[in-house]
């Protein structure tokens, strides 16, 4: 079984003087790194990665090729032949190869579009590229560069016919358009943004799911019920139009009813879901589940992937694989096995995607490893952030070195974190015009697709078909040998991006850091690897903060998926990791990171009356997030499910307020620091019953009648 369910957790003894999890606050603040005793790991005894002398390359038709996407070692690069096999005799050694300048001129290659006429036919003239949308940015018709590619064209009215129409009434060049103009050209030929979809009715929504009454602190309850009442304002119906006349949307037709993150995310994304999915298996509704699935497999025949979301300008780049442990979250909590099997071919196929077209080949240490990466193909703007794109890359000096730029920007979008540190990969220059995505071995993906390995071993199990089942565990257990060989540190006590120009690990602090305990991708009978990256991510200073994890420790970066930021999903995957781990050490500290982040959650709730889709995790009092190219939003669908799925995985224990000698499972390490907690708005009038209280027993039985009725 690839994770441990919530019956097998090892239960804590609980040490109430003075526990691993409660010393974490009482540690200083944390220094810099002395990176000098992290003695050089695989890049120190390997033999030196073959780069290409020239622009980074993509995998050929074998798939799997020895060292791709590596950087231009020079700015004298000469241009390579694209998809072209690279050959040892044409390289060079990492000692040489220097990170790409932002004033580097790089070889112009053949454009890829986000979407074109076979892929999004009938509108990619509309809203993948051209005129257009270029003049629509350029004179900043909308505040947020997504609205204008998210409204649709007007009933009886074709994309060749608008594009005539404007050719003919405006200027040769962009900048003479005067933007009035251009404005009610916009308003005469599309209409609003959200027009295609409706809010849905949720036959499965109960007001009172049965697994709340396990939530023992009536104020925490209340949030449940707040944020269980949030999935009927976050359901979205798409209109029937869309499937008659697709040529008037970016978006994708879905059949079923799914849940948006809400706020300009109106439609669905594909790594939020994996914690939508998650909350609504707390609130009992597998209908909507099950229906949220079905689409993703449907859109896996039609595309052979999950794009990022569902418009047509992201079908060029997914996001984080993990489809297969939404299903097997579906699967544990509903053993339906007819709905497994026919999902099945769509995960394999699914899988067969990033397995092709996201490889890469290193060696190490003589081995050949592959290993996986976050890489776009695309190398025009972002379509939603058109601006954005195409105003930072006019720094760049030729248009070889800006489509660099935007493949490096859409992979990142790929990973989910856009944008980070994590991606910058000129030490001396952490800007994002140095992003350099396709650098990178990312820890978290290749432990995702670990993870994939396994769960498929487990459903082929479950069908008593051994063959399959050994052939995706043995995998499995290969892969895990592979990722622990490029990607854990022992001297660094963790597993860390790897850098596949400078062969180095980024030992920066991410949350990242603690997805394989996750996914399951490390050697489950090592205390020592557990407890060490603990005492890592202590000494790191990451586990500091009264509101959660941070995304990084880089401040002042101004990119979202960074300090101080904290991410739900990041926070789920560090606190699920240590919990589902065997070591008892890090299932105390995870009990303690949950209380945290659902106190702060609730606190900002109840300021706010809103969740958000990021938190500011480094105040005294949280607040919801900033940063990035986009107002933070609310909704928000990824922070209802981590909340929803921690209350119901911890409610016996958490409490909304400072512990109470009655309430010795409460960590103490945050109780003094963290706010008192006002009443949820809307909450039910038991707000004040304290976890012990005969009210709340009363409650419980209050759940069950109404459930049972
Ligand atoms: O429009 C800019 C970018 O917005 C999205 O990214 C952010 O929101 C997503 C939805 O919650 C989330 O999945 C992602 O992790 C966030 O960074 C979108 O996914 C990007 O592709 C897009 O360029």
């Amino acid at each position: 079984n690839p994770t441990r369910s919530r019956r097998e957790e090892i239960i804590l003894p609980l040490e109430p003087a003075k526990s691993p999890a409660s010393s974490l606050l009482e540690l200083p603040e944390p220094g810099p790194i002395d990176e000098s005793e992290l003695v050089a790991g695989i890049s120190a005894t390997s033999k030196p990665i073959e780069l290409p002398e020239t622009t980074p390359d993509k995998a050929v038709e074998g798939h799997h090729v020895l060292v791709t996407e590596a950087a231009p070692a020079a700015s004298t690069a000469k241009p390579t032949t694209k998809g072209e096999p690279k050959e040892e005799t044409d390289a060079v050694t990492t000692t040489t190869a220097k990170p790409l300048g932002i004033f580097d001129n790089i070889p112009e290659e053949p454009t890829v579009e986000v979407c074109d006429e076979t892929s999004a036919p009938g509108r990619s003239k509309i809203y993948c590229s051209g005129r257009l949308l270029a003049s629509v940015n350029l004179h900043h018709l909308f505040p947020d560069s997504k609205t204008f590619v998210d409204r649709p064209i007007k009933v009886n009215r074709t994309e060749d016919e608008i594009m005539a129409d404007f050719e003919t009434r405006f200027p040769p060049k962009n900048e003479d358009i005067d933007p009035e103009q251009l404005r009610a050209f916009v308003e005469q030929h599309f209409d609003q943004e959200g027009h295609e979809l409706e809010k849905c009715d949720v036959p499965d929504w109960i007001p009172t799911p049965a697994a709340f009454g396990g939530i023992t602190d009536s104020k925490m309850q209340a949030f449940a019920l707040n944020l269980h009442n949030i999935w009927k304002e976050l359901c979205r119906n798409i209109k029937p139009m869309v499937r008659d006349e697709p040529e008037r949307f970016s978006l994708l037709h879905v059949p079923n009813n799914f849940i948006a993150p809400g706020g300009r995310f109106r439609e669905f994304y594909y790594w939020d879901t994996y914690w939508i999915v998650k909350g609504l298996l707390a609130s009992g509704m597998y209908e909507t589940t099950r229906g949220m699935l079905e689409n993703f497999g449907s859109i896996v025949e039609r595309f052979g992937f999950i794009p990022n979301g569902g418009r047509v300008y992201y079908l060029q780049r997914s996001q984080p694989p993990l489809l297969t442990a939404m299903v097997y979250e579906y699967y544990e909590a509903t053993r339906n096995k007819t709905f497994l099997f026919d999902m099945l071919p769509k995960l394999e196929k699914e899988f067969e995607f990033w397995s092709l077209n996201r490889n890469v080949t290193i060696d190490v240490d003589g081995v050949n490893h592959t290993i996986y990466q976050y890489r776009s193909e695309a190398n025009v703007p972002r379509p939603e952030s058109f601006r954005e794109d195409s105003t930072m890359a006019a720094t760049f000096p030729s248009k070889g070195r800006q489509q660099v730029f935007y493949r490096d920007i859409g992979s990142a979008a790929e990973s989910g974190w856009d944008f980070s540190t994590r991606w910058f990969s000129n030490p001396d220059s952490k800007i994002l015009l140095n992003i350099r995505t396709t650098e990178i071995a990312p820890v978290d993906l290749n432990a995702f697709l670990c993870y994939n390995l396994n769960i498929m071993s487990f459903f082929h199990s479950e069908f008593g078909n051994v063959n399959k089942e050994r052939m995706w565990q043995d995998k499995y257990t290969s892969f895990k040998t592979t990722f622990r060989d490029v990607f854990y540190k022992p001297e660094a006590k963790g597993w860390y991006d790897y850098n596949l120009r400078t062969r180095q690990h980024n030992t920066d602090f991410f949350p990242s850091i603690a997805i394989p305990l996750f996914a399951g991708c490390f050697d489950q009978l090592s205390m020592r690897q557990s407890g060490d990256l603990l005492d890592r991510m202590i000494e790191m200073g990451a586990l500091n903060l009264t509101g959660g994890i941070p995304t990084s420790l880089a401040n002042h970066t101004q990119e979202q998926w960074d300090f101080p930021n904290g991410w739900s999903p990041l926070n789920h995957m560090v606190i699920e990791g240590m919990r589902k781990s065997n070591n008892p050490r890090l299932q105390q500290a995870a009990f303690s990171l949950a209380q945290r982040w659902v106190r702060a959650n609730l606190h900002v709730f109840n300021l706010d009356h809103a969740m958000w889709e990021k938190y500011n995790v480094a105040t005294n009092e949280a607040r919801g997030g900033g940063g990035g190219e986009y107002e933070v939003q609310a909704g928000f669908g990824w922070s209802n499910g981590v909340v929803l799925d921690l209350l119901l995985t911890y409610g016996d224990r958490l409490t909304s307020e400072d512990s109470s000698p009655s309430n010795p499972a409460s960590d103490g390490a945050t109780a003094s620091s963290m706010p008192s907690m006002p009443v949820a708005p809307g909450a039910s009038t038991t707000a004040s019953a304290s976890s012990t209280s005969p009210l709340h027993l009363l409650l419980v039985l209050a759940f069950t009648i109404v459930n049972l009725w």
